[in-house]
């Protein structure tokens, strides 16, 4: 028999790890998986901080009763009603028809919208309390992060938060739960992707959160994903901070999308002189190639974007094109823009790229360089100032 999985006090993790779903949202990919994060508060008074996704874990109801032994469920909390968390709903109130459910009046309306009216609903306000026994919980409302009844749970007796998706990552929990347990090396890449994917379109509701939360002491931060802080907090919180505020690396990202190599080899060369301009970090993908979920990774993770695009219909590229715009949507903001292209008639790759300049409103470096037909030596010549003024701002 195994231990149960303890994060502080009474407080235990219940998770289940997803190993099959190939795009979690059915858009991004999981190459590592992705893990449920829920939490049972073994109190005088029992409660479960959100559930898991539907049919991940054959076995959710009897690790629960397994916890409780023939005690009753009192409380169900839900901080997200997001489906890949509330998949147990209807399990634990079949098992345990006089639990009552806590969530805000946001929370609610999502309930009667997907599970019809339910009896024993406990609505809370922002700031209220309620006593467990030894565990003492505050409700915290966070919009936005990042859904609008999103909610987060702090105990102050152990001084844990439960925060939903906020400070979650992709990749499962293989073996090793808490951030005591596991090699972070293994999770950064994953927890960047899952913020810029699936958070960052809300970095500023982030923000508000981190304001909301300043003062409050926290040991440990407990996501529905990822691993689960219980001893060094300060990592993921400090990561968080950073990626919300939209602080980037001194590096650049350059995303191309060409046809026929005319564009690619430009996009060589531009790397290049900028290689010889002592950058270090220089990242180049192949936009028909790379997933958009790592582009958006990269931008995220790089001050110096540099976008190359074919001309196309007198568009740019459609990929480059569907990229710019979920970037637009997810309004990243704070990037040294470099722009270039190639065409054979009237051009069209250059032209949008700096609309959506424009309407990113991020710096642009330089003129664009724009080259007509084959790369020359002459014709690199602009995109080589390109290159040099990319340096320029990255030092
Ligand atoms: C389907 C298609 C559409 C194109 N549309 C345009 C266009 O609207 N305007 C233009 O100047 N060139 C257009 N071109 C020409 C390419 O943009 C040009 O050959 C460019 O140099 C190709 O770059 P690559 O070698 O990186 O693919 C088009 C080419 C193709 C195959």
């Amino acid at each position: 028999m195994l231990s149960p999985l303890k994060v502080a006090g009474k407080i235990y993790w219940l998770g289940a790890n997803d190993r099959k779903k190939h795009l979690f949202e059915n858009i991004w990919p999981l190459p590592n998986g992705v893990a449920y994060n829920c939490y049972l508060i073994n109190d005088e008074k029992t409660a479960l901080v959100d559930t898991i996704e539907s049919g991940v874990a054959g076995d959710f109801i009897e690790k629960v009763e397994q916890l409780l032994g023939d005690r009753p469920l009192d409380y169900l909390i839900i901080n997200h009603m997001e489906l890949d968390h509330t998949g147990e709903v209807k399990d634990i109130l079949k098992r345990y028809p006089n639990v009552q459910i806590i969530g805000n009046s946001k929370t609610f309306k999502v309930v009667e919208a997907y599970w019809g009216a339910l009896a024993n609903l406990k609505q809370v306000e922002d700031g209220d309390e309620l006593s467990l026994g030894y565990h003492k919980l505050k409700f915290v409302m966070t919009p936005w992060v990042h859904w609008p009844e999103t909610m987060m749970t702090y105990d102050a007796t152990e001084q844990v938060l439960f925060s939903g998706d906020a400070f979650g990552s992709f990749g499962t929990l293989d073996g090793n739960v808490f951030d005591d347990e596991i090699d972070f090396t293994y999770y950064e890449e994953d927890m960047r992707r899952y913020f810029s994917n699936i958070v960052g379109k809300y970095a500023n509701m982030v923000q508000k959160a981190f304001k909301k939360l300043e003062g409050v002491p926290v040991k440990s931060v407990c996501p529905v994903h990822g691993p689960v802080w219980r001893s060094n907090p300060e990592v993921v919180l400090g990561l968080y901070d950073k990626w919300s505020k939209m602080e980037a690396e001194d590096g650049v990202v350059i995303i191309y999308a060409s046809m026929y190599g005319n564009t690619e080899q430009v996009a060589d060369r531009i790397a290049r002189k900028i290689a010889e301009q002592g950058v270090k970090k220089i990242r180049i993908h192949d936009v028909s190639k790379t997933h958009i979920s790592t582009l958006i990774n990269e931008i995220w993770r790089y001050k110096g974007v540099i976008l190359g695009s074919c001309a196309y219909n007198s568009q740019m590229f459609p990929l480059l094109e569907q990229l710019t715009r979920e970037l637009e949507h997810m309004g990243v903001k704070d990037r040294e823009l470099g722009i270039f292209g190639s065409y054979s008639w009237n051009g069209g790759g250059v032209k949008n790229l700096q609309k959506f300049q424009e309407s990113i409103g991020w710096n642009l470096v330089s003129k664009p360089a724009e080259i007509y037909g084959i790369p020359t030596e002459e014709k690199y010549a602009q995109c080589d100032e390109l290159a040099v003024a990319m340096a320029e701002r990255l030092k």
